[in-house]
C-alpha cells in the first residue's frame, strides 16, 4: 500500500474525507445546521468565552461521534452487507454514541440558556456567574 508522510497531503485527505461525509451523510448535515443555529443564538445572546467553549466542545463531540458512527456503519456494510445479528448490535451501539452526545449537548445548552434567563424568570442571580466568575476573560 502506498503511504504518504507529507503533512499537507494528510491534511488534504482529511478535508476530502470531511467533504465526502458532508455530501453523503444526511444526519451530519442536520447536525451542522443545528450547530450553525447554536452559533447564531450565541452571537445574539453575546455568549461569554466560557459559554462559547462549552458550546464548541459539546458540538464537536456530537459531530465527531456522528462521523465515527458513519465510519463504523460503512465498515460493517463492507464486511458483510447481509443481515447479521452481530452487525445489528454493533451498528445499534455505534448509533448510541450519537444519541448520548446529542442528549448531553441538549442538556448543556439548556443549562446555558436557563442560566442566561434565570435572573429574569426566577429573579435569581445567575449560578454560572457566581461559580465561574474567576474564569471570565472579559
Ligand atoms: N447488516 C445488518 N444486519 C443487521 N441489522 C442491520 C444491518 N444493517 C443495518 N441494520 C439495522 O438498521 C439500523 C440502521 O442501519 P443503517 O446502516 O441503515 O444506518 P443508517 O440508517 O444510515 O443510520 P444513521 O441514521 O445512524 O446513519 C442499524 O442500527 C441496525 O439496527
Amino acid at each position: 500500500m502506498k503511504r504518504s508522510h507529507n503533512i499537507y497531503k494528510s491534511f488534504y485527505f482529511a478535508i476530502m474525507g470531511l467533504l465526502v461525509a458532508l455530501k453523503e451523510e444526511r444526519n451530519l448535515k442536520i447536525q451542522l445546521g443545528i450547530f450553525f443555529l447554536l452559533l447564531t443564538i450565541g452571537f445574539i445572546l453575546r455568549f461569554e468565552p466560557f459559554e462559547w467553549t462549552i458550546v464548541l466542545l459539546s458540538s464537536s463531540i456530537v459531530i465527531v461521534s456522528e462521523m465515527i458512527n458513519s465510519v463504523i456503519e460503512r465498515i460493517m456494510d463492507y464486511i458483510n452487507p447481509e443481515f447479521d445479528d452481530r452487525i445489528k448490535t454493533i451498528k445499534d451501539m455505534s448509533a448510541s454514541f450519537v444519541l448520548i452526545a446529542c442528549l448531553f449537548s441538549i442538556i448543556i445548552f439548556l443549562i446555558l440558556i436557563l442560566n442566561r434567563f434565570a435572573p429574569y424568570i426566577f429573579g435569581l442571580n445567575s449560578c454560572f456567574n457566581n461559580h465561574f466568575k474567576d474564569f471570565k476573560l472579559t
